[in-house]
């Protein structure tokens, strides 16, 4: 039985079929798995601010998160997406639990180091396991969106890429991005290409050329933490390929695979 963190993209959950929620149910459900999912909503909350009329940018991939954007994206991501998510499992047949990082101190959190002009941008500094482990031993699928709590009780907005991360680093678990594109793409010449695998040096060199931009940058970093955290595997796959999580759960090679520098490399 092994772990695995699904982490689906705010850009992809609307897309995603009741297959993909089937094939998580199913996974579970052969008893080789443990699926958690995690879930972004990056598109949803921008949605929500801006008819609010309520301005945001973003550093690095990361949203600046004053209070009132915190609280839209608290409202959208454990209220609106988070129960989406739950939802779908449960047309699937399966038995799933929304949390926030809130609930439980599931995600023990502090102000992301060295960005303070971020706001209430939060880094994962502890996770509850044992409250996972306590759901999933009854059978639960543990739906997870990313707003950590410190220990007086503020709230942060993580961004969900990490926040997937350091739930697998800290279950151990296989990590699967599930996103709008079927892997990272690199130009050659006029067209481009999905690398089959990539290693932590070469998607370093690929952020510095700006091959790699936008909310790619923080998955691939979360990507390198979550190797660097000794999760046996890592990849990014595309959530509208229908079939991608089962073939990937079958060791078939689908998406991007990333690995640290050292291991092989079938580019
Ligand atoms: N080299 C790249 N390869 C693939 N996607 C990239 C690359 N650079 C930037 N991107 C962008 O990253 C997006 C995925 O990140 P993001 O929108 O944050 O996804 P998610 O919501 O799934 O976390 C892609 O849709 C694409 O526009
Ligand atoms: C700090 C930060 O950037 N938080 C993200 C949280 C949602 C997220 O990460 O959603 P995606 O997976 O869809 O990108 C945000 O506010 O958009």
């Amino acid at each position: 039985m092994q772990y695995i963190v699904i982490k689906c993209g705010g850009s992809v959950c609307d897309a995603l079929s009741d297959s993909f929620f089937q094939q998580v149910v199913d996974l579970q459900q052969s008893g080789l798995w443990r699926p958690v999912i995690v879930h972004g909503g990056g598109p949803s909350i921008s949605a929500l601010l801006k008819a609010f009329n309520i301005t945001s940018s973003f550093v690095n991939g990361l949203r600046v998160t004053t209070r009132e954007v915190l609280d839209t994206a608290e409202m959208v991501l454990s209220g609106k997406i988070n129960k989406q998510v739950v939802r779908r499992l449960k047309q699937a047949g399966g038995k799933a639990i929304g949390l926030s990082g809130v609930d439980g101190d599931l995600l023990g959190a502090e102000p992301v180091s060295g960005h303070e002009k971020l706001g209430f941008v939060g880094q994962i500094k502890q996770i509850n396991t044992h409250l996972l482990h306590t759901l999933m031993e009854q059978g639960y699928i543990p739906v997870i969106s990313p707003i950590g709590v410190d220990q007086d009780g503020q709230h942060y907005n993580i961004n969900a890429d990490m926040a997937a991360a350091a739930v697998a680093g800290a279950l151990q678990a296989t990590l699967c991005f599930v996103s709008d594109i079927p892997g990272i793409y690199v130009e050659e010449g006029e067209s481009r290409r999905v690398l089959k695998t990539a290693t932590n040096r070469q998607l370093e060199q690929l952020i510095d050329d700006h091959v790699i931009t936008g909310g790619m940058v923080p998955k691939v970093k979360a990507a390198i933490s979550a190797l660097a955290y000794q999760v046996p595997e890592v990849v990014i796959l595309c959530g509208k390929d229908e079939q991608a999580l089962a073939a990937f759960c079958q060791g078939e090679a689908v998406g991007t695979k990333i690995v640290m520098e050292g291991a092989a490399i079938h580019g």
